[in-house]
């Protein structure tokens, strides 16, 4: 049976549609990104799981049980905030019990399960730390906390919005993958909101795209990153160029003044379209160099190369556009062909 199910989901904010018919199967024991712009209403689709924003409209079924009108105490779902949102007078494990209590739950019941979940988000080591209070903390171990808290009362759903935002880079990537291995060893059905695509891509088994209140794309993360259904997506997943383009006659392919060979998979029906290139899926190579087989060529000019740490990014001009084009060893300005593979070439139809 799928773990939660939303069927066209709406909700208004006044006159802004924050969720425009949203309908998602999540499988049970599944992680699922919820990614998207800021404003696309990925927060608000979290805050409807939990039962804290009421819908205009759809339903949410938790194990085929509809609990659209549930309030959030009932729904056994815990939400790990982005700012933590620990209680700063109580000490640690106070916090983490804070649920158990309100449970009701024997006092031994509470200490043993406080314990348990001390240790599975690894804040064991120090016999001190749950007497401290939250103050005394790292901003990850107060997330760690915050996730203690949420799993010390078992939920069948983990909703996390932006749990990793506040930390610094390394303490992040950590977490990711503590998050993942504990996710995946506890069977926990979660949903999780973010805005950083290299997380929703590296720790869920589903990603989803909202854009403007709708889903864009759901798939695997290898799917949506190789095969984006529509132009929204292919630019924002990656550092992407966007040209227009044309269908010529016979199935080739104009963008940027030049033509491009048939070959390339285009949407049928289409006169104009929009292409969207990434900057990581361009070499560049010397002029007179040929195409191998399956790879397309634009002659352009650089213009200027930025030295960003793990690779360089080239400012290319072809014809009227400028398109961005990394790679890990600096071409030098002047004339070039910008080299990409086929399949590499995402061409949609403007609406
Ligand atoms: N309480 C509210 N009152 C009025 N408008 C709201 C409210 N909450 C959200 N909105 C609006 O609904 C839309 C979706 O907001 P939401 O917070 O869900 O987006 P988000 O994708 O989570 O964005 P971010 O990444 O910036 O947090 C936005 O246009 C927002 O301004």
């Amino acid at each position: 049976m799928t773990a939660i199910r939303v069927e066209k989901l709406e909700k208004w904010f006044g006159r802004v549609r924050a969720l425009d018919g949203i309908s998602l199967d999540i499988q049970p024991g599944t992680l699922v990104a919820i990614l998207g712009p800021s404003g696309c209403g990925k927060t608000t689709l979290l805050r409807c799981l939990a039962g804290f924003t009421a819908v205009d409209g759809g339903q949410v079924l938790f194990d085929g049980e509809d609990v659209t009108h549930l309030p959030p105490h009932l729904r056994q779902t815990a939400l790990v905030f982005q700012n933590y949102a620990l209680w700063p007078h109580m000490t640690i494990f106070d916090n983490i019990a804070y649920g158990l209590r309100l449970k009701k739950l024997p006092r031994r019941e509470v200490q043993s399960r406080v314990e348990a979940a001390l240790a599975l988000t690894e804040l064991n080591g120090d016999p001190d730390l749950p007497r401290r209070r939250p103050a005394a903390l790292s901003g990850g171990q107060q997330q760690r906390v915050a996730l203690a808290r949420a799993l010390a009362v078992e939920p069948r759903v983990l909703l996390l919005d932006e749990p990793l935002s506040n930390l610094d880079a390394r303490v992040r990537q950590r977490l990711r993958v503590e998050i993942r291995c504990l996710q995946k060893k506890l069977g926990i059905t979660t949903v999780h909101v973010t805005h950083d695509q290299e997380e929703a891509l590296s720790m869920a088994d589903t990603v989803v795209i909202m854009n403007g209140g709708r889903i864009e794309q759901v798939g695997r993360p290898a799917e949506v990153f190789q095969r984006p259904a529509s132009a929204f997506v292919a630019e924002f997943l990656g550092n992407s160029n966007t040209l227009p383009g044309r269908v010529l006659p016979g199935g080739a392919l104009e963008v940027a003044g030049q033509r491009l060979p048939g070959g390339l998979a285009l949407p049928p029906d289409a006169a104009t379209v929009t292409v969207v290139i990434r900057a990581g899926d361009i070499t560049l190579r010397s002029p007179g160099t040929s195409p191998a087989e399956g790879q397309v060529v634009l002659a352009g000019v650089v213009e200027d190369v930025l030295f960003q740490g793990n690779l360089y990014r080239h400012t290319v001009v072809v014809g009227r556009q400028t398109i961005v084009a990394d790679a890990t060893t600096p071409s030098r300005r002047g004339p070039v062909l910008a080299v990409i593979p086929a399949v590499k070439v995402f061409v949609f139809p403007v609406p």
